[in-house]
């Protein structure tokens, strides 16, 4: 909608004809953005290949489940000219990988970028002012995306440290979770401080082993997106927490949002990746044994506050990076 009222050609596929049909006739999406109007030269199709082939560059925003699949339809429509950008914040529910991963993999085009930040969706079709950042190695690719998108409202930076950005965006829901579960339980602001603090250093650790800059966690991707999305009942990650630490079970949570939350599946393969390299998260640890073993909150309380981690800021340093 920002890239319509900039006065791009922009055409938005989705597969429910309905939905397609709803946004050429009224401008709306009244499925999930109920009340905001949408540019009218801003074209819903359902026609993928059109879509493509009309593009010059590419934002995919497919939830991590079906990223791949939708990526592996549009593969044999690119080529070496066209931008792809990722705005999915998780993992490939299949292997370990991120959503740039997966796009690396096609061989049309290498001229890939991730666009992550506190970029809560319902705020931003408010007209809320709203920061984003585009990372990649490739200079057209920011200079195209910040061109692209900005406005009075949207400001594009960049970085590139895409690990480091699409790593932040995606662990960030983990935590969402964690905070939502303890405002549910009503915990003090210390607390919160403490949490969102030391989840900070829990995603910045993880992230350094696998080749992230630390300095991106100072940045809007990192603590940015965290203090979005840790603090605001619009975070559908942040409000399955809330149902959880309201007596919810973890599947009634996901139904009644309706919507994708990312946080769960990213739990899971952060968790098993952790594992294997031996990377300290007692709070992704506690709050998947909560989760999926049934373990008790006490397990979540007791990892972070008895810990044998006792650096405050540790996670931009070898020593840090390993348990012990
Ligand atoms: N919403 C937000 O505030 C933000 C979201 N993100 C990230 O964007 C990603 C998508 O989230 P979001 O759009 O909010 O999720 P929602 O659950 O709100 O919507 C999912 C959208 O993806 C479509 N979709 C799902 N599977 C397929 C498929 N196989 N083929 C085609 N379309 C499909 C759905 O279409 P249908 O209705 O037909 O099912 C729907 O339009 C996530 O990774 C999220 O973390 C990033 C920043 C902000
Ligand atoms: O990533 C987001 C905001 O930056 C959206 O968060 P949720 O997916 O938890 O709604």
């Amino acid at each position: 909608n920002i890239m319509a009222n900039n006065g791009y050609q922009v055409s938005q596929w989705m597969r429910n004809e309905q939905q397609v049909e709803e946004i050429n006739l009224t401008g709306l999406n009244s499925r999930y953005l109920p009340g905001a109007e949408l540019h009218h030269e801003l074209l819903a199709t359902s026609n993928l290949e059109q879509a493509i082939k009309d593009s010059d560059t590419i934002f995919v925003s497919i939830p991590s489940k079906s990223f791949e699949q939708v990526v592996e339809r549009i593969a044999p429509l690119l080529t070496a000219d066209k931008l792809l950008i990722s705005t999915t914040k998780g993992f490939n529910p299949n292997r370990f990988e991120l959503m740039s991963d997966i796009l690396r993999r096609n061989p049309a085009t290498q001229q890939i970028g991730v666009l992550s930040g506190p970029n809560l969706a319902k705020e931003i079709a408010a007209g809320q002012i709203t920061g984003s950042v585009i990372a990649s190695d490739d200079e057209k690719v920011r200079s195209r995306v910040i061109e692209l998108l900005k406005s009075k409202t949207f400001r594009v930076y960049e970085n590139v440290d895409s690990t480091g950005v699409e790593l932040a965006g995606a662990l960030k829901n983990i935590y969402a979770i964690v905070c939502g579960l303890a405002k549910a339980l009503k915990v003090g602001e210390n607390t919160m401080a403490m949490i969102m603090t030391r989840s900070l250093a829990e995603m910045s650790r993880f992230a350094v082993h696998f080749g992230a800059n630390p300095m991106t966690f100072l940045g809007l991707a990192g603590m940015g997106d965290l203090i979005a999305t840790c603090s605001s009942p619009l975070s559908r990650n942040y409000r399955v927490g809330f149902a959880i630490g309201s007596g919810q079970s973890l599947d009634s949570a996901v139904e009644e949002i309706g919507e994708v939350a990312e946080g769960v599946n990213t739990l899971r393969m952060v968790v098993e990746e952790a594992s294997k390299h031996q990377l300290y998260m007692p709070l992704a640890v506690g709050l998947s044994r909560l989760l999926f073993d049934g373990a008790k909150l006490d397990t979540l309380i007791g990892s972070m506050m008895t810990g044998e981690q006792k650096w405050d800021v540790e996670f931009a340093t070898e020593k840090g990076t390993k348990h012990g």
